[in-house]
């Protein structure tokens, strides 16, 4: 893949480098300037802008364009605004700076996850526009914050709003993940993330002797239970080539607290562990299991949720539902293969599908390694440019879905 000068460079690419400096980043992103953005390309767009403020300094701005049936839902584009934090050293450029490299690569914080996102949709609606379209649903784009620490100030309270129904969303798109070969990767479910601090309790006293009943003895044992259970459910997902990362439960110990000096055994200590939730999974007799392996440790050792997502929900993906039909028929007309899955981390597709609007997480970057979150997250011009294409063709099929008896 080559690359254009920087005098000929694409518009389109030219708007997604300048948004990509805008300091977004978690933990204190810069909010204000993303809302200023879209609201200038709403006024150079000539869309509808509306601003909700769903707690103090957390603004969604919604962008519309009004279709001629109002009558039928409307398509929702979902984007959150914030990205995660760098490791400045080791980045090859400054991930600010949305430097791009002879090769085309354009190397910045959210080249991925999800800037690139945002501007196409945005530059989608810009070329249909300009090319004189209207389609009888009404398209919404809403940028969102917070989605990178939960989206607890972001989505979860949008949904809940009155501005929200009033959208009257009937479908959404929202992001998904890079896929490094030819294909494109779709997310119809997501699994549950439950944050779960396991505190053990026991006998403290001097360390230099043999102490029964301690703390550390005890939460060892609930580690190795759910440890046991990790490579248990690693094994199942090596064993079977027909299942991908998000049709089995996950879970990492990421933190262990406790303890005082190397002489002291401490009376209590706890650990903490990230689960991903398969969507299948009985999730009362899931929790039940976390409780056994706590009560079989011995006395004293109790769980508590700090995350605990309790509404999978399932987006259909067969021709039952007029919305996959609409989307997998442009990618069948684009000669685009999918690989339909289960979204491994949480997006803000879960509250979407939890309110009852079916949703895909899609971001179109085929042939482009998985950098998520990552060091040197960097996408192709070509690849964004391409992503410009499909949703350019998605959203004219999407926004003309005939009228569903959901509609009325
Ligand atoms: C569970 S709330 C945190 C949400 C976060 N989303 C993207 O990375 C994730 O860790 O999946
Ligand atoms: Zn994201
Ligand atoms: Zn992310």
């Amino acid at each position: 893949m080559t690359s254009k000068g920087p005098e000929e460079e694409h518009p389109s690419v030219t708007l997604f480098r300048q948004y990509l400096r805008i300091r977004t980043v978690q933990p204190k992103p810069d909010y204000g300037a993303a809302v200023a953005f879209f609201e200038e390309r709403a006024r150079q767009l000539g869309l509808g802008c509306q601003k909700v403020e769903v707690a103090p300094g957390y603004v969604v701005t919604v962008l519309t364009w009004p279709g001629t049936n109002p009558t039928l839902s409307s398509i929702l584009l979902n984007s959150h605004t914030d990205v995660v934090p760098v490791f400045k050293e080791h980045w090859s450029h400054d991930p600010f700076e949305a430097f791009k490299d002879s090769e085309g690569y354009i190397y910045a914080r959210g080249a991925q996850d999800m800037k690139c996102v945002s501007i196409q949709y945005l530059e989608a609606v810009r070329r249909l526009k300009v090319e004189g379209h209207r389609f009888p649903r009404t398209i919404h784009m809403t940028f969102v914050p917070d989605e990178e620490v939960g989206g607890h100030q972001g989505m979860e309270l949008f949904v809940q709003r009155p501005e929200f129904h009033a959208l009257r969303a009937g479908f959404a798109l929202d992001e998904g993940i890079a896929n490094p070969t030819d294909a494109f990767t779709v997310f119809y479910s997501e699994r549950s993330p439950w944050w779960v601090r396991v505190t053990s309790t026991g006998r403290p006293g001097h360390a230099s002797r043999f102490m029964e009943d301690t703390a550390a003895e005890k939460l060892h044992k609930v580690v190795s239970s759910i440890l046991a259970f990790r490579e248990k459910e690693w094994q199942r997902l090596q064993s079977n080539p027909h299942l991908k990362e998000g049709a089995v439960t996950s879970v990492n110990l990421t933190k262990l607290e406790g303890g005082v000096a190397y002489n002291v055994v401490p009376a209590t200590m706890s650990a903490s562990f990230d689960f991903r939730v398969a969507p299948d999974v009985d999730f009362k007799a899931f929790e039940e299991q976390l409780q056994s392996w706590c009560q079989a440790a011995g006395e004293g050792v109790t769980l508590e949720f700090a995350q605990k997502w309790m509404h999978p929900r399932v987006t259909p993906t067969d021709d039952s539902n007029p919305w996959w039909a609409a989307f997998s028929r442009v990618c069948k007309d684009m000669n685009l293969t999918l690989e339909p899955e289960i979204m491994p981390a949480a997006t803000d597709n879960r509250y979407i599908r939890a309110v009852g609007v079916p949703a895909l997480g899609f971001s179109p970057m085929n042939r482009t390694p998985v950098l998520l979150h990552d060091h040197d997250e960097r996408l192709h011009e070509a690849v964004f440019l391409r992503g410009v294409d499909i949703y350019t063709r998605l959203l004219p099929a999407l926004a003309s879905v005939p009228a569903l008896p959901s509609d009325s």
